[in-house]
């Protein structure tokens, strides 16, 4: 079985205008696609770093870079070969990291670190008690031109200090993960690490970095043997570094591109002047429901996301929470109607194998997000709404061992959290959500009792 090569299989490697942080499937089935698909996309290469395994920098180097991205459609999957990616390295690569922004012609660095990878405390500002920050402040503070980094802020510190002394120019970050703002939270966590180790490089970076806003849409599970299988059997190709996705992608940004950019208009990502609206659309529905299905409906015995849309139950809690959740949207109530219809449609796509543990994973980070903005604006109007709580009371009672695993940064003190009787626990999640409202105890509290009495039972 002969695996990927360019020079049969792809476009020769571009030159690098492009860095990346965060080599995961999400990446690979949207930035580095629209990339490749771009026109002029020989002049717009990538290097791509990994956050924190080398494994798919080894993997992919294997094959020039190139991978496959199975489209899983209704009609059936369909093999793509993405080009866009010329170089790729371990994170740790930091020679590489430094040399590539000291070149005066890249121009966008992209990221898809997970919302962990920010490092963020409560209040939004870098987590100056993580230990790989603290690390990261004392190591450039030591050796800023070649200090060892492991975060993601302090990578994007140490690539800037490196750009400064080259005076190679502007350019502009662009995050892609799924967090409200992202422009401005990544420009906070890295102006404090810049403040940290080095007063004069704020003023800098402010004139030479432009912070991207973005929302990001196109569901990406985790590739399985059977993804890899399809391919072996559609192409000859045996392909480890397959990627599967759906057909839908969206990608909307705001912001400016010093350097240039590829047209990626010109294969449909939009340019606006606001993210907001499109991001608290996309935020709410389709993230807001996989949680309440990444912690309700695995408490119901399902593991994917298809398998959950199609049990009455599980979809009528998915109903239920965008009634609450819609009413707060600043979009047309048709468009909303018809972003829900097409979201029934994407998640029973039974060809996309998309693990409900897999979305549970952090939702630490993830519930403050999706669910206490539905909460609290509810509440602003005096309703306490089980459709829109019951996010938070399904994921107590994950955090309480029911369901899919948990898997969270924080998973030690979320444990302190939940410990006792369902009140206690309730009291506490509710308080460190900051949503005190004594209202919501009793219907959470009713909530997470139905959730842990139907555990299991598969009803
Ligand atoms: N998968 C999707 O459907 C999808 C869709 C829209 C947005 N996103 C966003 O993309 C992110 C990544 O998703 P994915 O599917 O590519 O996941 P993935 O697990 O395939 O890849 C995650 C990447 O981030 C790196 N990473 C993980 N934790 C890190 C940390 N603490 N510090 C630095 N790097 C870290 C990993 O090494 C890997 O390179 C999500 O968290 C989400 O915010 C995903
Ligand atoms: O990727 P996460 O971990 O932020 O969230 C899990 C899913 O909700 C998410 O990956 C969606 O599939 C995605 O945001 C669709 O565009």
């Amino acid at each position: 079985m002969r695996r990927l090569s360019r020079d049969v299989d792809g476009r020769p490697a571009a030159p690098v205008r492009i860095v990346h942080l965060g080599l995961g499937n999400f990446f690979r089935a949207h930035a580095a696609w629209y990339t490749d698909r771009a026109p002029g996309a020989d002049a717009w290469g990538i290097a791509a770093f990994t956050g924190r395994s080398p494994a798919a920098a080894e993997a992919l180097s294997a094959q020039d870079g190139l991978y496959t991205l199975l489209v899983r459609g209704p009609e059936g999957p369909r093999p793509e070969i993405v080009s866009s990616l010329s170089a790729v390295h371990p994170g740790d690569d930091l020679a590489a990291l430094r040399d590539y922004f000291s070149r005066p012609e890249l121009a966008v660095v992209t990221l898809t670190v997970t919302e962990a990878g920010y490092r963020r405390a409560a209040d939004g500002g870098l987590d100056r008690e993580d230990g790989g920050v603290s690390a990261d402040v004392a190591a450039l503070l030591v050796d800023p031109v070649g200090g060892t980094v492991t975060t993601t802020p302090g990578r994007l510190v140490a690539g800037l200090l490196a750009r400064r002394a080259r005076g190679a120019g502007a350019l502009a970050i662009v995050p892609n993960d799924n967090v409200p703002d992202n422009g401005a939270m990544v420009a906070r966590v890295v102006t404090d690490l810049a403040d940290a180790v080095d007063p004069t490089l704020r003023a800098w970076v402010d004139d030479h970095v432009s912070w991207v806003t973005t929302m990001v849409d196109r569901i990406t599970p985790r590739t399985t043997d059977d993804d890899r299988d399809e391919v072996r059997s559609r192409t000859g190709v045996d392909d480890p570094e397959t990627v599967p996705t759906e057909p839908y992608s969206e990608w909307v940004l705001a912001g400016s591109f010093p350097g240039g950019r590829p047209d990626w208009e010109a294969v449909g990502a939009r340019v606006v002047d606001d993210v907001a609206p499109f991001e608290q659309r996309k935020l709410w529905l389709l993230n807001g429901a996989h949680s309440v299905l990444a912690y309700g409906a695995s408490i119901l015995g399902h593991e994917t996301v298809a398998d959950a849309i199609a049990d009455p139950r599980a979809r009528a809690w998915v109903e239920e929470w965008w009634e609450a959740a819609s009413r707060h949207l600043r979009l047309p109530a048709e468009e909303v109607a018809g972003y829900r219809d097409a979201l029934l449609a994407r998640f029973s796509n039974a060809s996309i194998r998309h693990l409900l543990a897999q979305i549970a994973a952090d939702g630490s980070q993830k519930v403050p997000i999706r669910a206490v903005p539905v909460i609290a604006a509810e509440l602003a109007q005096d309703r306490v709404e089980p459709g829109a709580t019951r996010m938070v009371a399904a994921w107590v009672a994950h955090l309480r061992g029911h369901g899919a695993p948990v898997t969270d940064t924080r998973a030690e003190m979320l444990q302190e959290l939940v410990a006792g009787s369902v009140g206690d626990a309730v009291d506490r999640v509710l308080g460190w959500l900051d949503l005190d409202a004594p209202a919501l105890h009793d219907v959470v509290v009713e909530q997470v009792t139905e959730l842990e009495s139907a555990s299991g039972s598969g009803t």
